[in-house]
């Protein structure tokens, strides 16, 4: 087990009442992200399209840290379904809502409840970054080469 990390978060109101995320094992790498449509509400992403899918949480990663909002693959695997911009970004200092973009690439409407688990989030660290502007780079064997330049 690695170094844990607290983040703190709270729950907008229509997020209230759902279950706290938490790892669902001793090693799983994510939590799940639920669903926080209202109690009677359905979304319904038709085939092909997409949708932006409330969390109903707002966190405060600690300052080094994001966290990556990723697909489930069970959600992949049986309906298509997966978030758009894998693996979405939440920075360290947003203290908005968490939100999901689902895509639906199965050829049949796929149907959202509250409290469905529609993805999954890890938390990483990250570097701050400074960039050097130079005349050069350093050589390697690979150089340029990319893009399958190794071969199959
Ligand atoms: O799947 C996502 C991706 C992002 N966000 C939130 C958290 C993140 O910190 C913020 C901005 O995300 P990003 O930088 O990816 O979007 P942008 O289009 O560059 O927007 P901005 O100009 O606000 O940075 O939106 C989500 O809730 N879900
Ligand atoms: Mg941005």
């Amino acid at each position: 087990m690695t170094d844990r990390v607290t983040v703190d978060f709270i729950w907008l109101d229509h997020g209230r009442g759902l279950e706290a995320p938490r790892q669902q094992s001793t090693g799983a790498a994510g939590v799940d992200l639920l669903a926080a449509l209202g109690a009677s509400e359905t979304m319904t992403i038709e085939a092909g399209k997409r949708a932006l899918v409330p969390t109903g949480m707002a966190i405060a990663l600690p300052a080094g840290y994001e966290a990556q909002v990723r697909p489930r693959s069970g959600l992949a695997a049986k309906h298509g379904v997966t978030v758009l911009n894998t693996p979405g970004t939440i920075d360290a200092d947003y203290r908005g809502e968490i939100k999901v973009i689902l895509i639906n690439h199965g050829d049949a409407p796929f149907t959202i409840q509250r409290g469905d688990r529609i993805a999954q989030m890890v938390v990483a660290p990250v570097s701050g970054i400074d960039f050097q502007l130079r005349e050069n780079l350093d050589a390697t064997e690979r150089g340029a080469g990319g893009f399958g330049s190794t071969g199959r």
